[in-house]
């Protein structure tokens, strides 16, 4: 199924736990995200992109206006910049789990294990694997359970940048076998730029969208095409 999520004028305010004060991350915010649409989302530290993923997994709730994803609870896969893997058990155990907790087929493991080139690991611990490894299985947890919605947090600012760009390339394969709708959250605007359909830039506080793209280059995008360098500089300049 393909989801529809939107954020129709929501107010979210935390109280900052040492001064008391209370912070307006959101007023009167509202975002929408088509069927199948990945967006990425880029800003300032603490303008409220975390917030925003919170707010569409329903880990948050808004304190005024509506978060809706489609209707009922759609199926989510997370990723998040570390892999927060198990690990007392295997690579394939951490898969599987995911899959059994989502009630999804776990003959579904196998071929998702492959997808990521991982095959060869299933029965090594996570201990043993590389970061990029690591984020491999991550990645595999979250597609294995056939999500409808993709929440990227920041998915691969931990590692370095080669590795990086292997796993946004397998991301995008992964992303083309099934499309699905997705938000990511990262610092890196090349990054955004690469993966999107639609990059949203937030800033001040509370959160504005000061700059929207719309990246309409056809899939599979290489990391080296010069239209994407353009879209990253106009972000940039958007950013600053
Ligand atoms: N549960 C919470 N309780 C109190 N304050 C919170 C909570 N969650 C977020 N905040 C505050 O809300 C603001 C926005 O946080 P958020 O993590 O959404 O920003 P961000 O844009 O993702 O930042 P970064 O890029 O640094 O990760 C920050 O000032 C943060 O301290």
């Amino acid at each position: 199924m393909s989801v529809r999520i939107s954020l129709d004028r929501v107010d979210k305010a935390f109280t900052n736990r040492r001064t008391g004060e209370r912070q307006q991350i959101f007023r009167d915010f509202s975002l929408t995200l088509a069927p199948d649409e990945l967006v990425a989302v880029v800003g300032g530290s603490g303008t409220g992109k975390t917030t925003l993923m919170h707010l569409i997994a329903g880990l948050e709730r808004p304190d005024a206006g509506t978060v809706s994803t489609g209707g009922g609870r759609p199926r989510l896969g997370m990723v998040f910049q570390q892999p927060r893997l198990l690990d007392w058990t295997s690579v394939e155990t951490n898969v599987r789990l995911a899959a059994t907790a989502a009630g999804v087929d776990t003959a579904e493991v196998a071929p998702i294990l492959d997808a990521v080139g991982l095959t060869d690991y299933a029965r090594s611990y996570p201990s043993v694997l590389s970061g990029g490894q690591r984020q491999r299985v991550a990645v595999a947890r979250a597609f294995v359970v056939r999500p409808e919605v993709l929440l990227l947090d920041e998915p691969f600012s931990a590692l370095d940048e080669l590795t990086a760009r292997r796993l946004r390339l397998l991301l995008q394969q992964l992303w083309l076998r099934t499309p699905r709708t997705g938000l990511l959250v990262t610092h890196n605007a090349l990054e955004a730029a690469f993966l999107a359909d639609r990059v949203v830039v937030l800033g001040g506080r509370p959160a504005e969208v000061v700059g929207e793209y719309r990246i309409d280059r056809p899939r599979p995008r290489s990391p080296e095409d010069p239209d994407l360098f353009d879209v990253h500089r106009r972000i940039v300049a958007a950013l600053t």
